[in-house]
């Protein structure tokens, strides 16, 4: 529902919406979506709007009938598909709209992700929409966040939005999908993100979505986390933007943790990619988990993958070989291979030098503990 608390909001439109018959881009759906975004803005909501459908709404152009596009072709298909889904969305309003094309690599660098926020908050000074989707056209498996519902959730963080509404081809998260299972029943909200509830998500069923309830569900745990409350909502139904509008939850709401992330652990979790892994041991585990110690060298048994000081990585146990955390290493990795296992006022002799004037291997406030292993 509309809280009146709520002043900025990510509002993320999947693609079935966008394109729902394969066949360039429809105003089926998205006359209703765009009366409410300016029903917002007339309320004094500010509005970002995360827009799925250049894939789906360039594919008409080419001849290819199989449901697994080949990369090259995504991106050719997005290169049109994006320029026609922005001239759709502009002639739906009477403000100028601004087109920001995304990689996750523009939100996982410090310094772009800055800009990203100010052009943001400069769009929203000057009554500009944000229209934002994931650069498909450049972006490598390595390089794009995957899904929008993440990226609608990143970008729900970087402009610290109230609240992320997901506007999908279902109203909400069900007790199993209900493409598959009529019995399936809709679960109107979610105090806390359990394993119980990520195990009720599965993927999409449509010939157009990315992630299916899984995706969202990641989004949600991400913008709560953040201190942002998450809707999920049948975009199809003009009724959900009345219920919206009136306050009422048309869908599943996930609220806001009381206690917010710091902003910090919050990147390291959500943000940054593990570029490699630290083994350690059952004494490390203990300390790190019971006593919120930073990781020593010590404690480290072995190290797995190619990675840089200022790179993220996961801890694993070596005993029982389970992920214990994720955080940002001090050390790289070949720097690690020379120390593990030594005591920290060893460090410099092994290495003949000290790299960042401390011993921390991750220091603490740059951990984030793993729940779900
Ligand atoms: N537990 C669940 N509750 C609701 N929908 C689910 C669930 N598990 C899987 N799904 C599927 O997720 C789909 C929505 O995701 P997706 O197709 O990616 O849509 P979008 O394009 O809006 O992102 C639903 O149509 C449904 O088939
Ligand atoms: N960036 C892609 C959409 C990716 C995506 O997550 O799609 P969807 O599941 O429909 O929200 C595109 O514009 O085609």
């Amino acid at each position: 529902m509309l809280n009146p608390s709520w002043r900025r909001v990510v509002l993320k439109v999947g693609s079935a919406l966008i394109a729902p018959d394969n066949e360039g881009c429809s105003e089926r759906y998205l006359r209703p979506i765009a009366e409410f975004i300016r029903e917002c803005r007339l309320l004094g909501r500010e509005v970002i709007l995360v827009s799925s459908g250049s894939v789906a709404a360039g594919r008409h152009h080419f001849n290819f009938q199989h449901h697994r596009v080949p990369l090259a072709l995504k991106r050719a298909m997005a290169a049109v598909g994006q320029n026609e889904m922005m001239n759709f969305w502009s002639r739906c309003f009477d403000f100028p709209c601004a087109q920001v094309l995304l990689t996750h690599g523009d939100l996982s660098d410090r310094v772009r992700h800055v800009n990203v926020q100010n052009t943001l908050r400069r769009l929203l000074d000057h009554g500009v929409l944000p229209i934002v989707n994931e650069n498909d056209t450049i972006a490598t498996e390595e390089l794009k966040v995957g899904d929008n519902d993440n990226l609608a959730a990143m970008v729900a963080t970087v402009c610290h939005a109230d609240a992320l509404i997901i506007c999908s081809d279902v109203n909400g998260l069900y007790t199993a999908d209900p493409n598959k299972d009529p019995s399936a029943k809709l679960i109107p909200e979610v105090k806390k993100i359990s394993q119980e509830i990520f195990a009720l998500a599965g993927g999409s069923a449509s010939a157009v979505g990315t992630g299916g309830m899984r995706t969202k569900i990641e989004a949600a745990e991400k913008a709560t986390t953040q201190g942002v409350d998450t809707l999920i909502a049948d975009g199809h139904q003009p009724e959900t933007f009345q219920c919206l509008l009136a306050g009422k939850n048309p869908g599943t709401i996930f609220y806001a943790q009381k206690n917010p992330l710091p902003a910090k652990k919050h990147w390291v979790r959500h943000t940054l990619r593990a570029k490699g892994e630290i083994w350690v041991d059952d004494g490390c585990v203990n300390a790190l988990c019971q006593h919120g110690a930073s990781l020593l060298s010590s404690g480290i048994v072995e190290i797995r993958g190619e990675f840089e000081s200022g790179d993220a990585v996961i801890v694993r146990c070596s005993v029982g070989k389970r992920s214990i955390a994720k955080g940002v290493s001090r050390f790289s990795a070949s720097e690690l291979f020379s120390i593990k296992g030594q005591q920290s006022q060893h460090i410099e002799r092994c290495l003949g030098y000290c790299p960042n004037g401390s011993n921390a291997v991750i220091h603490r406030s740059e951990m984030m503990l793993l729940e779900r292993i």
